[in-house]
């Protein structure tokens, strides 16, 4: 630097009032919070000379001299003052040198220890600096670590949202899973509610069903027991009545005999009162009346002769009265005995008519046409013998056409024992069965069926409430009442069963074990007895009870099926009545049955458009009723019992000891009117026909379809 410019420096201000200087700044801070790095340190004008804040100051160490004025770049010749003499004046020029020097030294020492203070101040920097820069690297390392960081955490945070997502997804996915799950799993236990639902419903209606016909049944029961009891205690009381009125009209007549007897011995007693009075009188007259007196004893001799007298008629009149009661006794004796002979005779007699009958016997019925058909539904049927026998039935078959086109009908005539019209009512025909009854009476196994098509009346003629087996069952009822004076005792058991898929059901049991509790029938083949394990046995003690069994059988029939007669079209029913009789005075017995079946309906296979479980029913019907045809049919072939193919079905197993041998058949071909059922009811005539020609036992009249 040229030393004027210094100079001028300098004169800017060289004697500035305060020095400052950078060791002062380090010797004055005392204010421990202020770390190197923390104080304000004044930068020389030469580090940063755009910087007003630094300049320095400098020193004063000298008093300065008066000025002299000095020549300076600015100053002129003509404007320097020689005048004041400093002009050429060597000495005070030398003293400003020496000043300026001093100054200048100062200065330099100043600087010097400026520079020093500076050095430390850039040693200090510079530690900072390196502190700094350390700092700044581990800054930076911290920063990359932390960038590193920041990086895997955005990299784990980016991680954890795609796992988020990922869960989320899953969870979504599960949480729909779960949903539609939930939602079936609602869905089934809905179901499941509601089926549990509908079978406790159902539950609960077959045992409100089941506690009604309980309830009925009993009811009933307790109704004939107590209108038994009550019948007892009318006959008991009626007795005891009787008895108790013999005993008064005896104890009455016994008072008036001694009313009479008092009488007359009061009248004797008056008399003899009379008397001694009149002796008394006649003694107070003395003697004069002795002869009267003597009279009047023997007037009363006489009288108490008459009187001795008239006991020994009397006694005699009885003896005579029971002589002839002795007679009359003997009389009802030999009477009895001659009617129970009678009796006896009566039922050889009858069984030797019913062989003449013959064995089988097959009746044709008719029903009307109901309130739904019209006239004009009906076929054309004819009864040509309506007004003698009745034992015939024409029919006009159906329309058949020729090859040449030309339309024909057959007339069809079937003969049987008798045919019952569509006016005939249950009551006519029981008339013509009831010696068949009387037959199980006299200890002979009678069955009575009913074929025929569904919705022919079958049911009707057997099973409704004026129908065979309750007319049955009153009629033993009131035979075997009537024959209790002839020394007869009836018991009576009745079975109701029924074969279905050929499965023996019992229908007077518990509905709920219908189709489920296996009934079997075994024989006594030495006994000719069958016996049906597991069956309900009901003694019938009186007729009414039947009508309870009826209801019975027809409610079990009716839970086990969906519609109300369903059940009884595709089953036979089969009522068994076991009536053992024993005379207490001949010391006979009997052992009869009464079998009263009524058959499934009897429509062929091809028209009944039978599919799965109707087909299996239909195929059982046939099979059941195709084997009784052929039992009657062996058995009119007079095959031995070893022949006749009553396994083949259960119905004629059952019936084994019913059917043939010195057993009563007979077989009701029930008849629709319907134009409609034509083709079934020439079906049915056609079988029954068959069974007709069959005899068993006794030589019969054979008769024959004629088609005219
Ligand atoms: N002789 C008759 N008089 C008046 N109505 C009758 C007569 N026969 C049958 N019916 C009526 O005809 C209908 C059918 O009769 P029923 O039920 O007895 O026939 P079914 O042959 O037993 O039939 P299913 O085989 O279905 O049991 C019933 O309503 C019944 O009351």
């Amino acid at each position: 630097m040229p030393l004027c410019s210094f100079m001028e420096d300098l004169t800017l201000d060289p004697f500035p009032d305060e020095i400052v200087s950078p060791n002062m700044v380090f010797k004055h801070n005392r204010n421990p919070s202020l770390s190197p790095s923390k104080i304000p340190v004044p930068i020389p004008a030469q580090i940063f000379p755009s910087s007003p804040q630094t300049q320095v100051r400098y020193p004063l160490t000298r008093k300065r001299p008066p000025s002299p004025g000095f020549l300076t770049k600015e100053t002129t010749i003509k404007s320097f003052n020689f005048s004041a003499g400093g002009e050429w004046d060597q000495e005070a020029r030398e003293q400003n040198v020496e000043y300026f020097v001093d100054a200048f030294m100062d200065r330099w020492t100043q600087q010097g220890q400026d520079v020093s203070g500076y050095k430390e101040l850039a040693d200090m920097y510079k530690s900072r600096v390196g502190e700094l820069e350390e700092k700044g690297k581990a800054q930076t390392e911290e920063n990359i670590r932390f960038r590193a960081e920041l990086e895997q955490s955005r990299l784990r945070i980016a991680a954890a949202e795609d796992a988020l997502r990922h869960a989320q997804r899953d969870h979504e996915i599960a949480l729909d899973e779960l949903v539609s799950r939930q939602r079936a799993e609602s869905e089934s236990v809905r179901y499941e509610g509601q089926k549990s639902l509908q079978a406790l419903q159902a539950q609960h209606e077959s045992e409100v069903d089941e506690l009604k016909r309980r309830f009925e049944r009993d009811l009933e029961d307790e109704k004939c027991a107590r209108l038994r009891e009550m019948n007892k205690l009318h006959s008991q009381t009626a007795l005891d009545a009787q008895l108790s009125q013999i005993e008064l009209d005896k104890t009455m007549k016994e008072l008036a005999a001694t009313r009479d007897d008092l009488q007359s011995v009061r009248a004797e007693l008056d008399r003899e009162r009379k008397n001694t009075n009149n002796l008394r009188h006649n003694l107070d007259t003395a003697t004069s009346n002795s002869v009267t007196l003597e009279s009047t004893i023997s007037a009363l001799k006489a009288r108490i002769e008459f009187l001795e007298s008239g006991r020994e008629e009397q006694s005699e009149a009885f003896e005579r009265l029971n002589q002839q009661m002795m007679d009359a006794m003997a009389e009802t004796n030999t009477a009895k005995e001659k009617l129970r002979r009678e009796e006896t005779l009566r039922r050889k007699l009858h069984n030797q008519v019913q062989e003449l009958k013959g064995n089988i016997r097959v009746f044709c019925r008719v029903r009307p046409t109901l309130g739904n058909e019209g006239v004009s539904d009906a076929a054309q049927f004819t009864y040509p013998d309506e007004t003698e026998d009745s034992k015939e039935i024409n029919i006009i078959g159906p329309e058949e056409k020729s090859t040449l086109g030309t339309v024909t009908r057959k007339n069809h005539n079937f003969s049987f024992d008798h045919v019952f019209g569509p006016s005939a009512q249950n009551g006519d025909v029981f008339d013509e069965i009831s010696q068949l009854v009387q037959s199980a009476l006299d200890g002979y196994n009678v069955c009575i069926f009913c074929y025929g098509q569904t919705g022919s009346g079958k049911t009707h003629t057997m099973s409704s409430l004026d129908g065979m087996i309750p007319r049955a069952v009153h009629q033993i009822y009131e035979t075997a009442t009537s024959l209790e004076e002839k020394g007869w005792r009836y018991t009576m058991e009745g079975n109701f069963v029924e074969v279905y898929n050929e499965n023996l059901n019992d229908l007077l049991g518990k509905a709920e074990e219908l189709d489920k509790k296996k009934l079997e029938i075994r024989h006594d083949m030495q006994k000719g007895k069958t016996i049906i394990t597991d069956a309900t046995t009901v003694q019938l003690e009186s007729p009414e009870m039947v009508e309870s069994l009826l209801k019975r059988a027809a409610a079990n029939r009716s839970v086990a099926a969906t519609k109300a007669n369903e059940r009884s079209s595709r089953s036979h029913s089969v009522f068994i009545l076991k009536l053992i009789g024993e005379n207490y005075i001949t010391g006979e017995r009997s052992e009869g049955t009464l079998n009263l079946v009524d058959l499934a309906g009897s429509e062929r296979l091809s028209h009944s458009g039978a599919t799965g479980d109707r087909l299996k029913e239909t195929q059982n019907i046939n099979r059941s009723l195709s084997s009784l045809g052929d039992v009657i049919a062996a058995l009119g072939q007079g095959k031995k019992e070893g022949h006749i193919p009553y396994r083949n079905s259960k119905l004629t197993y059952l019936l084994q000891f019913s059917l043939g041998g010195n057993s009563k058949t007979l077989m009701f071909v029930m008849v629709s009117p319907l134009q409609a059922h034509l083709s079934e009811t020439l079906t049915s005539l056609k079988f029954a026909t068959k069974v007709h020609n069959t005899h068993i036992g006794t030589a019969k009249k054979q008769t024959r379809v004629r088609d005219v």
